[in-house]
């Protein structure tokens, strides 16, 4: 008997269906996204003894509770045992490989891969090479993922520590890694007390050199750091900048009113990388009902959605989606249009961009809809 066909109309905007929809995803971090198997696991090859749990599980929860404590700054502090066991070649291949394999069972068809190479050189690795070995990872990941049926494109994104002081170097890097897989820069960590334009020299380098890059704004501090991204430093997107919405104000009969930055970033049409449950997490937001996703969805922003970070938010793209779907009763189009945000807004180039937008993603999205 051959399997009768699927019932006219849109199919239900579930779990495993939005699993099978062809996803982009612009902002996800490689040390905050490994399977908590794969940290005990490592940690044990490398005789590293700081974790705080000695099964997956345990250490899954652990990661969850630990970084949902409403600060960014105890959120950054569980990177310390992710870091930790991604110091050796060995290490690095097999977290971004495993990486790989879990956005596209995902069914994630694009995603730009961030971490900051700075972080992973404790056992005597160079820059050079713990860049390297990351893409290696990527490449296996991406092959072994099209053999099991697949297609998926990952570029990555280097990340300078905004604490830190090494931002031109790591930006420098991506620069020489640019035709080898990275396809862009980024800042991240601690946000307040660490202004974008203390990196001037990094954004400087990569504008120089025709370069794209983002810039962690607008999550745990306010329009002062978004303005900096974008008027001193040139960001062409925003990591977050959820925090947009300090310069937006909506009457009692709804009428919202956008000041001058705000204005801006719609006019420009810079991509916003929303990230619905680290947010909660970090206190960005109070909750997903709350979040302004839905607020600046309405308003036209250039919105995207984005894990962040899939082990410390315990999520996946597919579940941010059903979050927001279930929070803000979205249907299939909205999802597409957000989807189609995150491609237009890829690091690639534009005709790559388009291909899939035209090739994977509208025809995906139309068999959904029905
Ligand atoms: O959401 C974030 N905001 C600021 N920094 C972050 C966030 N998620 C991860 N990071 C930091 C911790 C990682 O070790 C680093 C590089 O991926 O980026
Ligand atoms: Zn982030």
């Amino acid at each position: 008997m051959s399997t009768p066909p699927p019932p006219p109309g849109p199919a239900p905007l579930d779990l495993p269906t939005v699993r099978t929809a062809p996803k982009a995803l612009l902002h996800d971090h490689l040390d905050g996204g490994l399977r908590p198997a794969t940290v005990l696991e490592l940690a044990h090859h490398c005789g590293y003894d700081g974790l705080p749990a000695d099964d997956a599980d345990t250490l899954a929860g652990w990661f969850a509770e630990a970084a949902g404590s409403g600060s960014l700054e105890r959120y950054l502090q569980t990177f310390a045992h992710t870091v930790a066991v991604m110091q050796t070649p060995e290490g690095l291949q097999r977290v971004a490989r495993e990486c790989v394999a879990d956005l596209a069972a995902d069914g994630v068809v694009y995603a730009e891969i961030r971490f900051a190479p700075e972080q992973h050189l404790e056992r005597g690795l160079t820059l050079d090479e713990v860049v390297h070995h990351t893409l290696l990872g990527f490449e296996d990941g991406t092959a072994q993922a099209r053999d099991a049926g697949h297609d998926i494109r990952i570029g990555c994104l280097l990340t300078a520590m905004r604490h830190a002081a090494r931002s031109r170097e790591i930006a420098e890097l991506a620069v020489r890694f640019r035709d080898r897989g990275v396809v862009g820069f980024d800042i991240a960590g601690a946000e307040a007390g660490h202004p974008p334009s203390r990196h001037l020299d990094a954004f400087e380098h990569m504008r120089a050199n025709n370069a794209h890059f983002t810039i962690h704004a607008g999550e745990a501090f306010g329009l002062p750091s978004i303005h900096e991204a974008i008027a001193f430093c040139g960001a062409d997107r925003l990591g977050h900048g959820v925090r947009i919405t300090d310069d937006i104000s909506v009457d009692d009969d709804g009428r919202a009113r956008l000041g001058r930055l705000a204005n801006y970033v719609r006019d420009k049409r810079i991509p916003l990388e929303l990230c619905p449950s680290s947010n909660v997490q970090t206190g960005a937001v109070p909750s997903l009902e709350r979040h302004p996703f839905d607020l600046l969805a309405r308003l036209r922003f250039r919105v995207t959605v984005n894990t962040d970070n899939r082990l410390m938010s315990a999520t996946s793209m597919s579940e941010e989606m059903v979050k927001l779907a279930s929070t803000f009763d979205y249907g299939w189009s909205d999802l597409e249009r957000f989807t189609i945000n995150a491609m237009k807004s890829a690091f690639i180039p534009f005709p790559d961009r388009l291909r899939v937008i035209e090739e994977v993603v509208k025809p995906g999205y139309a068999l959904l809809a029905g």
